[in-house]
């Protein structure tokens, strides 16, 4: 048998089995998929350097809504408080950072007073806080990576809160010293999907350039989301204040192997990236900015949404690759979404459990995900950042943590996130057994 009809053999075969499960699957239907945009770069993009970056106000979770509801004056909504304490018990998060304290929403009454516009102040506070929490991560992730900041080609700068220009992306690069040729894209407002639109711009930037080196920092602070609920009924403000926190995480990505230049050490090749919109969710997830800050709504159903959908997203998204990837190199029988390892976006606890059950994985193949949810919360835009930096650290060992397995380290894996769209966004990683080993990733640490 030639070596491409056992690839066309193994490729059938993993197809069939695919089929086999979507037809399988116990849940309803998936919702019709509406548009599919596949991309492979043409050369594998690789992360060389990772850093993250936390603000140092750092809030327990147990202690989250009586804080909350004390300092946007709310108490007198029991019905509510007690709600918002069903939702962080259920949450497994254990701590957030943020960049606003006590002291800075009592000196903004305008930001828990429901009838004053506030939006000027939340974003001169943006401005300021999130090149302070990019430059962080990034100056780690160059550090990291190993080279001068000089060789640095390509920016992309992506975050929620903010809405200037010049943005972002102009301080960091005269703060972290880019040439003045530097290329500089700025994502506004992508919610979720920021972290992935940020990582596929890097790839196919990388992917069609050997010698682009691209700076990626994702900064999030939810500040301009922060506000006093509306009144018994505002449960969606809830769920936002109850899961999202504050950080940035920055990754430098470059089309460099092995044998390339002497101080870079791939640690993730990013392989391919999809979206997938799930027809007739639109406004099951959106955000707006109003002279209130921004205002986010989370529908109840996107975690049942997500779990239905995202197993016909992968198959989507691994189809067009040689399947190879997805098996134990010859599509034997035995295989299953456990050959993979995952960075899977951490949204919240139902997320991820909706995501293990519907690709039936084993206990531990979302540990890195689960431990980013439960020290950060949901990070929006710079989570998938941190997944990295974890899926790495425990790769080479971990830190003696119970989850310091490494059930999780297949050599290829997959990235999956949740936007506004609704939208799926997926990457196939592989991971490289480089010389980095040893390296444990960037601690958080303050801007
Ligand atoms: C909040 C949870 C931890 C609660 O856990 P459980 O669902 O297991 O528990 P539960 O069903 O008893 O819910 C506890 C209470 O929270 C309420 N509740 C749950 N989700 C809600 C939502 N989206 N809006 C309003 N209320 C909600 C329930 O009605 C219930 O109220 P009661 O107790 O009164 O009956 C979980 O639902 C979770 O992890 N949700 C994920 C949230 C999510 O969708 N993340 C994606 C965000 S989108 C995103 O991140 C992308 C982007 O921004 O672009």
């Amino acid at each position: 048998m030639t070596s491409s009809q056992s690839k066309q053999q193994r490729h059938s075969y993993i197809l069939c089995n695919l089929c086999n499960w979507m037809d399988t699957m116990a849940s309803p239907p998936a919702p019709e998929m509406i548009a599919i945009d596949a991309v492979s770069a043409q050369q594998h993009a690789a992360v060389l350097g990772i850093g993250t970056a936390n603000p140092e106000n750092c809030v327990r979770q147990e202690e989250f809504v009586d804080w909350y509801f004390r300092v946007t004056n709310s108490d007198h909504l029991t019905n509510l408080k007690a709600k918002m304490k069903r939702m962080c018990d259920k949450s497994e998060i254990k701590k957030r950072h943020f960049y606003h304290s006590e002291e800075m929403i009592a000196s903004h009454h305008e930001f828990t007073n429901r009838e004053s516009p506030s939006l000027d102040a939340r974003l001169g506070i943006a401005k300021e806080a999130v090149p302070e929490l990019a430059m962080a991560a990034a100056a780690r992730a160059i550090a990291d990576w190993g080279r001068p900041a000089a060789d640095i080609t390509h920016l992309v700068v992506a975050t929620n809160a903010g809405a200037h220009a010049p943005g972002p992306d102009l301080r960091l690069a005269a703060h972290l010293g880019l040439r003045p040729a530097v290329r500089r894209i700025v994502l506004y407002l992508r919610g979720c999907s920021a972290g992935h639109d940020a990582l596929r711009l890097a790839m196919d930037i990388a992917g069609g350039d050997a010698g682009a080196r691209v700076l990626v920092a994702c900064a999030e602070i939810t500040l301009p989301a922060f506000a006093a609920p509306d009144g018994e009924d505002d449960a969606d403000r809830l769920v936002v204040m109850a899961l999202f926190g504050d950080g940035a995480g920055a990754v430098v990505v470059g089309a460099a192997d092995d044998t390339g230049h002497p101080v870079e050490h791939p640690v993730f090749h990013l392989v391919s990236a999809s979206q997938a919109i799930i027809a007739g969710t639109e406004e099951r997830v959106t955000l707006q900015l109003g002279e209130r800050g921004l205002r986010y709504r989370i529908s109840g159903d996107v975690p049942a949404l997500a779990r239905d959908s995202v197993e016909r997203c992968l198959v989507d998204a691994l189809v067009p690759l040689d399947l190879a990837v997805a098996g134990d190199g010859d599509g034997g029988e035995g295989w299953s979404w456990n050959h993979l390892f995952w960075a899977m976006h951490p949204t919240g606890r139902a997320m991820l459990d909706g995501y293990e059950a519907a690709l039936r994985l084993e206990p531990g193949k979302l540990a890195a995900s689960r431990r980013v949810l439960r020290e950060y919360g949901n990070l929006s835009g710079a989570a998938m950042i941190f997944v990295l930096d974890e899926l790495r650290r425990r790769r080479h060992g971990g830190d003696g943590e119970e989850e310091g397995d490494r059930s999780g380290f297949c050599e290829w894996g997959a990235m999956v996130g949740i936007g506004p769209g609704l939208t799926i966004e997926t990457m196939v990683l592989r991971a490289t057994s480089g010389p980095d080993d040893g390296k444990k990733g960037a601690e958080a640490v303050q801007p």
